[in-house]
């Protein structure tokens, strides 16, 4: 279980997280939704340890992050995957080397067994004898696939994504929701997935939250998220021109 304790953070005088609480309780897909520039993947960051809070904490398991760096930075990052926005693999290495990079850093694993590892992860995310493929010869959707066999080649206990559908067709977007509900199932990873992409959020919440203007102003399910009275969940949900948020003019 991760909670997050009255986070806070700033950049100069921006104040982006104002004080966040959120427990994300294990085996649950949890979804985090907010305006672009909400504070989202600064969320995610904290939670990986890559950006550190001006107030507040935050408890792996029971065991504050702080205390983890401290000890042993191996320990979290193996507990975590991480499918970034745009998958960010490695042009210059085969999709073997990139899914393989983290056993060879991290483990002393034989080559075989690295090589059977990376398979099984392929087989896993739809992509059985790619091994040899170079990034450039994939889609946009293998490239989100091949992440993700990497986010998963540890066997993380914690799979974080950050708008895994951002830039995909609708069918390929579709795709990428099945499996993280597939890995949600066979593996029992806890995911934590951040998207403003609200038809994916149905297809893969089991929560939803929503950040705005540094706190969280909605917490609950699929249903309680389509019925708020909160005006301003309403509106970021239903799409809607009109409502307390003004979007800001464009300027020519
Ligand atoms: N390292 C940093 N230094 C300064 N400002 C930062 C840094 N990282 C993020 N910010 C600022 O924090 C705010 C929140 O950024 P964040 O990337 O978390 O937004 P987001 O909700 O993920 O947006 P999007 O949906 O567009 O990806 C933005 O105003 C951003 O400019």
């Amino acid at each position: 279980m991760i909670n997050i304790v009255n986070l806070k953070k700033s950049f100069d005088d921006k104040v982006v997280l104002r004080g966040v609480n959120l427990d994300i309780y294990d085996g649950e897909k949890l979804v985090v939704i907010g305006r672009s520039g909400c504070g989202k993947s600064v969320l995610l960051k904290h939670i990986l340890n890559l950006m550190q809070p001006d107030d507040g904490y935050i408890l792996i398991d029971d065991v504050p992050i702080k205390k983890i760096r401290q000890k042993d930075l191996f320990f979290l990052r193996k507990q975590f995957g991480f499918l970034f926005q745009g998958a960010a693999l490695f042009d210059s290495m085969t999709v073997a080397e990139n899914i393989a990079l983290p056993l060879h850093e991290h483990t002393n694993l034989t080559d075989k067994e690295i090589r059977l590892k990376v398979a099984e992860k392929l087989e896993m995310v739809g992509l059985p004898g790619t091994e040899k493929l170079y990034p450039s010869e994939l889609s946009g959707g293998m490239k989100k696939r091949v992440g993700l066999a990497r986010a998963i080649i540890m066997d993380p206990k914690y799979v974080l994504y950050d708008e895994p559908t951002t830039g995909l067709d609708p069918i390929m977007a579709a795709n990428i929701d099945h499996l993280i509900n597939e890995l949600n199932e066979k593996i029992k990873v806890t995911s934590v997935i951040v998207t403003h992409d609200m038809q994916s959020v149905s297809r893969v919440a089991d929560r939803v939250v929503m950040l705005h203007m540094g706190k969280i102003i909605f917490n609950g399910s699929l249903d309680e998220l389509y019925s708020t009275d909160n005006a301003v969940v309403d509106q970021f949900v239903h799409a809607k021109m009109e409502g307390p948020v003004k979007p800001k003019p464009v300027k020519y």
